[in-house]
């Protein structure tokens, strides 16, 4: 499924496809169904894509990440309070070691996990971090949705088709923040081991320190660089609802970098109770068989972390095999 070598490139993420949020939301229809033509041909060939002209200010990117920082920053004794316990824990914060499970290596992270829809949770310290979270998470999120859009409709279908089939309105969608630490703070090595993400779409943004490496065609790409743009890659409900067209995208951290390493993540989900499996429209007769289990999203929420921990992936639950 993966190589697990070293990345082949640390240039070719200039390849990477560009899609550029503006045409997308263009009241000029040859802009938008461009766009959409490019994001559809960006999900199938690449399973990725980095979104410049999305409009969400420096500033504001700026406030997250220095609140954040204060965060972490906090006692282990305050953020003790938010210690991590299962998936729908509102707010989870977790400073820890994961195991690399083909080269047992040690992996080192710290991270702050927000559940913000439905309902938007943040912690209330630092004082002005949940306002400004609260405006990220709602800028992020309409991004996201318009995404969506534009993936329904490059796919054949209409742009609400997928917001309705998976009661996006009602959408489970989770803020993550990666903290990895300098490397003169920490003696081990710092990361996330390979993995795909659920939900439809991971909308990623980083301080400009890299160390996201994806997986395209078989080859690891080192990403990071691109200044003021979202990093977007397929996650495992796309792969699911189209039926295996748009791929589901193993990623991972490696920092290499001295420098501390921070990212933001949005998770963009069905709601909770929504049964997922691929689309009826997608599916006909003997010809186009389903290639996917459908399965409630919360029940695959925790069959991923069961998975996980034994060194798995949950497809292995889902994916029939034709
Ligand atoms: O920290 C990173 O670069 C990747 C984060 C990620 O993939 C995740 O949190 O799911
Ligand atoms: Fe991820």
């Amino acid at each position: 499924m993966s190589s697990n070598g070293e990345p082949t490139s640390f240039e070719s993420q200039d390849s990477i496809p560009i899609i550029d949020y503006s045409l997308l939301t263009s009241s000029n229809a040859n802009d938008r169904s461009k766009a959409v033509q490019d994001i559809g041909r960006a999900c199938e060939d690449w399973g990725c894509f980095m979104l410049v002209n999305h409009g969400v200010p420096e500033t504001l990117i700026q406030e997250m990440m220095d609140f954040s920082n204060q965060f972490f920053n906090t006692t282990a004794e305050e953020k003790l309070e938010f210690e991590a316990h299962g998936v729908l824990d509102p707010i989870r914060c977790s400073n820890r070691i994961n195991l690399a499970h083909q080269n047992k290596s040690m992996l080192w992270r710290e991270y702050l996990r927000l559940i913000v829809h439905p309902d938007f949770n943040c912690p209330h310290k630092p004082p002005g971090f949940r306002e400004v979270a609260f405006d990220y998470v709602k800028r992020t999120r309409a991004i996201a949705m318009e995404l969506v859009k534009g993936v329904s409709e490059s796919l054949g279908f209409e742009a609400s088709y997928m917001n309705e089939e998976l009661n996006l309105d009602a959408g489970f969608q989770l803020l993550a923040v990666n903290h990895y630490p300098s490397l003169s703070d920490v003696d081990i090595s710092r990361g996330l081991v390979e993995h795909t993400d659920h939900g439809l779409l991971t909308l990623l943004y980083e301080n400009g320190v890299p160390g996201l490496d994806v997986l395209v065609n078989g080859r690891w790409i080192c990403m990071g660089g691109v200044p003021n743009a979202f990093f977007i890659i397929n996650a495992d409900h796309l792969e699911i609802f189209s039926n295996g067209k748009y791929k589901s995208t193993f990623h991972r951290a490696v920092v290499r970098d001295e420098r501390k390493r921070m990212i933001f993540v949005n998770t963009n989900g069905p709601s909770l109770d929504t049964i997922v499996g691929p689309s009826s429209r997608l599916i006909d007769g003997e010809k186009r068989l389903p290639r996917y289990r459908p399965m409630k999203f919360i029940e695959y929420l925790e069959c991923q972390i069961k998975h996980v921990t034994a060194g798995k992936h949950p497809f292995e639950e889902v994916r029939i095999h034709i």
